[in-house]
């Protein structure tokens, strides 16, 4: 029914539709005829029938136990027939793009009223757009994958490389010279980290972790080698190819014999005449399943060698089942004696841990980013939950134990926040030298820092939503996914307990000579 055609009716008169048959509901302020629908209604026909539902203003109980955005489905928006007389809706949906007024769901640089020492015009402009673009675009994508599996659809990929967006993912950078960044919005040479967390932060507040990782995380991770270690001839042909979308490409470093201790690699690499041959297995190779271009770390009789692969007959990608979507397309993948030409080697035979190494931090700070904008989205299910739950006839936040848990919520996504944007200042401020030298141990602790914050936050969120946070659908499908999914943070990228390691280590290698208490 068009708004033109809605009646305006009084409390009475909803009243008298109050039986099996004939039920009338009013939702904030809308009134909706349920009559055929009750029959129908996923959580049973009785319960609209009970005297304190049928013919009554249901706004209370209907928040309750389901998402704001149920009413939006046009199978049930089609049920409205009127609204009451003199009544306004409370509860609008929020404008595309418009930032979250939920304390505490923005980061504070977004919220009203609020001042930040990093971000600019540039990068407020940068986020409405992009923020109406992952809604728009990439989103209902995201929900559809998350829940079949599937990869992400060939018109969302085209629709995020008009934009850029792949190539922005790598960070600034001589390959993105001549490209247009989200519809020009950003000039290449003004384009920053500050710009770039951005992007990551909007593509990961919808809670479909997998699918994040199906939206070319390969490529963030599996196209830096070339660019900084491939010859001319391999990157001329290789990057367009990967940033517009035509090739996907993979990271292929991690084995069932070598996780985090990528010094122990088994597959390796004979060189014969003018070829590798290349034989051995990876495993966890994200969007491997659908990849065309694999950057290999093998070991060969000079040490340590990096060598793009193509995919051929002699390369075969199995899905590994794993607790996330298949929309991630995480593979275990097999070499059989694969030839590739040696002109497709990532710098210098026996050099091939720095090239490995070399892109650790970017993909670390990557996943700082995307998993502290998951948590913030948690932080802001959170706060509406407790908000609109009666428990005992008063709001879960009445609880002070569930404020406590909240507390400690919003406390770590701050402190995360705020050192994350401290170590972006400095990685847009520091030379590429200076950045490995001074942030890959900060970069290390505050991965560790930030994906343990996560887990506490995913255990609180649980406690707070109750049953509805293990059921993938209604009120705690974002929490369930994020429950399940953020130990792939901790894991992805080095193991939480490496990464904090890492920071110490390097912390005692800098300790000068002379220090004594
Ligand atoms: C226009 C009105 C309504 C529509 C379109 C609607 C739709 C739905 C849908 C789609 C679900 C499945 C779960 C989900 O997707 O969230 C559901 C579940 C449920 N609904 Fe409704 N509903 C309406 C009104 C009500 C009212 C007034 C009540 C009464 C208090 C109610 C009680 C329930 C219950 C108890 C469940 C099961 C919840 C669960 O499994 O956690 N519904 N409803």
């Amino acid at each position: 029914m068009s708004a033109a055609q809605l009646k305006t009716y009084t409390l009475q008169e909803v009243a008298q539709h109050n039986r099996e048959g004939d039920v009338w509901i009013v939702i904030d302020s809308k009134v909706y005829n349920i009559s055929k629908f009750a029959d129908l209604h996923p959580g049973g026909t009785g319960i609209l029938l009970t005297d304190s539902v049928a013919g009554k203003d249901a706004t209370q109980a209907f928040y309750g136990l389901h998402r704001h955005e149920v009413l939006l489905r046009p199978q049930y928006a089609r049920l409205q027939i009127g609204t009451i007389t003199g009544e306004e809706p409370l509860y609008k949906s929020q404008t595309v793009g418009e930032p979250s007024n939920v304390p505490y769901a923005e980061p504070s640089w977004l919220a009203k009223g609020f001042f930040s020492a990093y971000y600019n015009e540039s990068h407020k402009r940068f986020q409405r757009a992009m923020r109406k673009f992952a809604m728009e675009v990439v989103y209902p994508n995201a929900v559809e994958c998350e829940d079949n599996g599937k990869r992400m659809s060939p018109d969302v990929l085209q629709k995020l490389c008009e934009m850029n967006i792949p190539a922005m993912r790598i960070g600034p950078g001589k390959h993105l010279k001549g490209r247009s960044l989200l519809g020009g919005i950003v000039a290449p040479e003004e384009f920053d980290h500050f710009h770039e967390l951005i992007v990551n932060f909007e593509l990961s507040r919808f809670g479909t972790r997998a699918y994040l990782d199906g939206l070319l995380a390969g490529e963030v991770i599996g196209l830096p080698p070339i660019l900084n270690f491939g010859s001319p001839e391999l990157q001329a042909k290789i990057v367009p190819e990967v940033l517009d979308g035509k090739k996907i490409i993979c990271l292929a470093i991690s084995e069932a014999f070598a996780g985090s201790d990528v010094a122990g690699l088994q597959t390796t690499a004979v060189l014969e005449g003018n070829e590798w041959v290349i034989t051995g297995s990876k495993k966890w190779i994200t969007n491997g399943v659908f990849a065309d271009y694999f950057t290999v770390g093998c070991r060969s009789k000079d040490g340590y060698v990096v060598i793009l692969v193509p995919r051929s007959d002699n390369v075969s990608t199995k899905a590994i089942k794993t607790a996330y979507s298949s929309t991630a397309g995480t593979a275990y993948v097999t070499f059989e004696k694969t030839r590739v030409p040696v002109a497709n080697t990532l710098g210098k035979v026996g050099q091939g841990l720095q090239v490995i190494l070399s892109n650790f931090n970017h993909e670390r700070w990557m996943i700082i980013c995307t998993s502290l904008s998951a948590q913030r989205m948690v932080v802001e299910e959170c706060l509406k939950w407790v908000n609109q739950r009666m428990v005992f006839g008063k709001p879960l936040s009445s609880q002070a134990v569930v404020r406590s848990k909240l507390a400690n919520m919003i406390a770590r996504v701050e402190a995360c926040q705020n050192w994350l944007e401290s170590v972006t200042h400095q990685m847009n401020n520091m030379s590429y030298e200076d950045q490995s030298d001074k942030l890959a141990g900060q970069i290390g602790l505050l991965k560790q820092f930030v994906t343990r914050a996560g887990r506490e936050t995913a255990e609180d969120a649980t406690q707070l939503f109750g049953g509805r946070s293990i059921t993938a659908g209604g009120m705690g499908k974002l929490i369930e996914n994020y429950h399940r999914t953020s130990p792939y943070d901790a894991i992805l990228g080095g193991q939480e307990d490496v990464m904090g390691d890492l920071g110490v280590r390097q912390a005692l290698k800098k300790m000068p000579k002379d220090a004594r208490l």
